[in-house]
C-alpha cells in the first residue's frame, strides 16, 4: 500500500512515509468520526463535547480505533457509546490526518456518514447531542478544520485530507484537501500506532 497516497498528493506521500517507516519519531493515534444524518439530509447531529479533546466543541461521535479493530467496527462502537444510535449503514467518505506543533502524534480520523440509524439520541458523559439545520452548521464552535471539508461529506464526495495546526490548537497553519477514489479510502491502512 505504501505509494498508494503520494500517487494522490506528495504532500500526502510524505505523511505515508513517516507513517510507514520503522524508525520515524511520529506516532499514530487512529481514531474514527462519524456524521448522522436525517434522511432527507436536512439536519446533521452533532455531540457537544463535555469532556477531553476538543472539550466545548461540536463535532461527529468518535474516539480511539481500538487495536486489531477495523475502522468500521471501531466507528459503530463509538457512534453507539457516545450518542447511543446504531447503524449498519456506516459509508466512509474522508480520511482526515491532524498534526500539531512540537507534537510527534499524528491523529488520523476516519470519517464515516449515514442517514440511516436505529435509536433515539442519548446524553452521554461524552456527549451532548443535537440535531443542526444542515445550512446553519455551528462552525464557530467547531474544530477549525471543519469549514474545509464538512461540505464534501454532506455531499458524498470522498476526500483524503491533512491539516497541520499551531499548538494552540486553532491556528491551521498548512492544510490540502485531495478527492479520491472511494475505493482508495478502504485501502490506505490504518498504521496502528507502534507498541
Ligand atoms: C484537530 O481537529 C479535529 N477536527 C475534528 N473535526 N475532529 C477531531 C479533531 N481532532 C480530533 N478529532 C476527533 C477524532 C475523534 O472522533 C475525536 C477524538 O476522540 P477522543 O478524544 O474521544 O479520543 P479518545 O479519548 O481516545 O476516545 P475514547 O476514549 O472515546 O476512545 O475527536
Amino acid at each position: 500500500m505504501i505509494g498508494r497516497l503520494a500517487e494522490v498528493d506528495p504532500v500526502l506521500g510524505e505523511l505515508e512515509e513517516e507513517l510507514g517507516s520503522l524508525n520515524s519519531p511520529k506516532t499514530v493515534k487512529p481514531c474514527t468520526l462519524a456524521l448522522i444524518f436525517k434522511q432527507d439530509r436536512s439536519k446533521v447531529l452533532l455531540g457537544y463535547k463535555k469532556r477531553g479533546f476538543g472539550v466545548g466543541l461540536y463535532n461527529g461521535f468518535g474516539g480511539k480505533i481500538q487495536h486489531e479493530e477495523s475502522a468500521l467496527e471501531g466507528a459503530k462502537r463509538e457512534l453507539e457509546e457516545e450518542s447511543g444510535l446504531t447503524s449498519e449503514d456506516l459509508v466512509k467518505i474522508g480520511i482526515l490526518y491532524f498534526e500539531f506543533e512540537s507534537d510527534p502524534v499524528i491523529l488520523t480520523a476516519h470519517l464515516y456518514t449515514s442517514d440511516r440509524f436505529n435509536g433515539v439520541p442519548v446524553e452521554t458523559e461524552e456527549m451532548r447531542p443535537e440535531w443542526f439545520d444542515i445550512n446553519n452548521i455551528p462552525f464557530t464552535k467547531m474544530w477549525n478544520d471543519d469549514k474545509y471539508w464538512f461540505s464534501f461529506a454532506v455531499e458524498n464526495k470522498p476526500f483524503i485530507a491533512r491539516f497541520s495546526f499551531k499548538s494552540d490548537l486553532k491556528t491551521i497553519v498548512r492544510h490540502n484537501i485531495n478527492f479520491v477514489d472511494p475505493q482508495l479510502l478502504n485501502e490506505v491502512p490504518i498504521w496502528y500506532p507502534k507498541s
